[in-house]
């Protein structure tokens, strides 16, 4: 099939000495112009505080690149084409004036200027500010900014209003990461290209459904910010709930950026608040303990390096979500995250209620339908059978429909989030991006747990590190006759 030619940008990096941009950016940058997504007129400039010229950024993102993209991957001629796009340029970001380099680079370039912002959140409003002071900005120029976005809901007012008076709404982007996994957007395809699942997915087909998003990393010497944060804000927040609105939204119109997200902002206002009692019974939070994963001793939580002993910071978070509209009602989404899991795992699983009417000996079980997000990408379906042999009578057995999709399409190779995301920037394309009202709900909901938590005094409980979470996250569910599917 032809490739969908991309418009040239003006890419100016934020950061570009930073961490996201190294390991994750100039990879991803990379991996477009080898698969020929990146126009010939497309520009980068890495901008930084320090000394550096061109050719010592380019060794930086040349070693970044050995680093993080794979051998078989690596293409000489292709890494000297990148990088030949970029420039870099020493840029005080707090001092206006610095800004002058930046128009000098844009001197007689009518492309679009693509803002990335791979700097810590409070810089976003003074960077917007002086580029718009500077005259760097035109009503064609974008930005792309990244989580978190805020920390409750009056922080990320500010933080989108310091934004908002530079750029419209119409040129921001606001990353995150999960909307760029193929498989998330795969959800779109599962439910709205294959009437099979679409006509059942309601509460009258499905009795429950389970979002895991597990990791086995722990804090990874990020305690000063993870502590300040949680798991509730660092994934809850945006990613399980990005997956949450894509998993229970309406059809949207089409597959324009508004129509998508005004779907999703419609799930986020239908979220029931969680408060009073059910706080303790409907939200379980866990902390790790030292423990093992893959047979390897880890320390706990307070051991990390950097921590504070008395912290009560979530590191685990389990949540009865249930989502007051007429195709949802009294359907409950049960929503996990932690770190320290056993296995790195996120998963949907689609819980279809049986008949009433079963004419076969024994309780005959649900269909499953089972949506592995990261890694094993791919779906099961559990389906009722026979068993076999003639001694076997009547009696049912589960069996699987599976598709792996490495191994139905062994020619696709499956890009990181990060080429994606960034490729839909250079289209201008937003449907992948969350929209102000999004993260504004979101936050609101999320307000109420943490507003509770704190009114009740409620502390996390621990978990052994290489387990799935307190005891309690599984009385959660079988309280209600469920049971979270075990991963195999
Ligand atoms: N790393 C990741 O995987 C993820 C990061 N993010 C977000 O991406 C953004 C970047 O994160 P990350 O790369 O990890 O952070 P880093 O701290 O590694 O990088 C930030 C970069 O910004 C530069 N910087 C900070 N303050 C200034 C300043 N006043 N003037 C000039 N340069 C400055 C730093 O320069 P210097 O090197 O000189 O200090 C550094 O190169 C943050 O908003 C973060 O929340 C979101 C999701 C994942
Ligand atoms: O945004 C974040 O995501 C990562 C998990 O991302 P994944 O793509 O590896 O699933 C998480 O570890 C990190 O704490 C969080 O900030």
């Amino acid at each position: 099939m032809a490739v969908e030619q991309t418009p040239a940008v003006d890419i100016a990096l934020f950061g570009a000495l930073g961490d996201l941009a190294l390991r994750k950016l100039f990879p991803a940058l990379y991996h477009l112009d080898r698969e020929g997504l990146l126009n010939e007129g497309t520009r980068i400039a890495g901008l930084a505080r320090h000394e550096m010229s061109a050719e010592e950024f380019r060794n930086t993102v040349a070693a970044a690149l050995e680093k993080r993209v794979k051998a078989d991957e690596r293409e000489e001629s292709v890494i000297k084409r990148f990088l030949a796009r970029i420039d870099s340029i020493r840029l005080d970001f707090m001092n206006v004036e610095s800004y002058a380099q930046i128009v000098e680079w844009r001197k007689g370039r009518t492309v679009p200027l693509v803002v990335y912002m791979s700097v810590p959140a409070s810089l976003f409003g003074t960077i917007s500010q002086h580029l718009q002071t500077a005259g760097c900005l035109d009503d064609t120029s974008r930005i792309v900014v990244e989580k978190p976005i805020g920390y409750d809901l009056k922080t990320s007012i500010e933080l989108n209003d310091s934004i908002g008076s530079v750029f419209d709404e119409t040129g921001i982007y606001r990353i995150d990461h999960y909307l760029g996994k193929d498989t998330v957007q795969n959800l779109l395809a599962l439910r709205f290209a294959n009437p099979i699942f679409g006509n059942q997915w309601n509460r009258d087909n499905i009795s429950y459904v389970e979002i895991t998003v597990a990791e086995t990393v722990g804090i990874e010497g990020r305690w000063g910010y993870f502590d300040g944060a949680g798991q509730l804000r660092d994934m809850l927040q945006n990613h399980v709930m990005q997956v949450l609105c894509m998993t229970a939204m309406e059809p949207p119109a089409s597959l324009d950026a508004d129509s998508i997200r005004a779907e999703k902002v419609k799930v986020l206002k239908a979220l029931r608040p969680i408060t009073g009692d059910a706080l303790r019974t409907n939200v379980i939070r866990g902390q790790y303990a030292a423990g093992q994963i893959d047979g390897q001793a880890v320390p706990g939580y307070l051991e990390e390096e950097g921590a504070n002993t008395a912290s009560s910071t979530e590191t685990f978070v389990a949540i009865k979500a249930e989502i007051d509209n007429w195709r949802w009602k009294g359907v409950p989404f049960y929503l996990r995250s932690g770190k320290r899991m056993p296995r790195k795992e996120t998963q949907i699983v689609i819980h279809f209620r049986q008949q009433e009417h079963n004419i076969f000996p024994g309780a005959a079980a649900g269909n499953k339908l089972v949506i592995r997000l990261q890694p094993d990408e791919g779906l099961t379906l559990e389906v009722q059978a026979k068993d076999g042999g003639l001694n076997a009578g009547e009696n049912l057995v589960t069996g699987e429909m599976k598709l792996d999709f490495k191994t139905a399409f062994p020619q696709a190779r499956i890009p990181d989030a990060y080429e994606r995301l960034i490729l839909e920037v250079m289209r201008g394309r937003q449907y992948l991006f969350v929209r102000r009202d999004e993260v504004e709900a979101s936050w609101t909901w999320i307000d109420t747990l943490q507003d509770g938590f704190a009114e009740q005094g409620l502390k996390p409980e621990a978990y052994a590190a290489g387990s799935w979470g307190p005891k309690s996250a599984n009385e959660m569910v079988t309280r209600d006759g469920n049971a979270w599917k075990e991963f195999f």
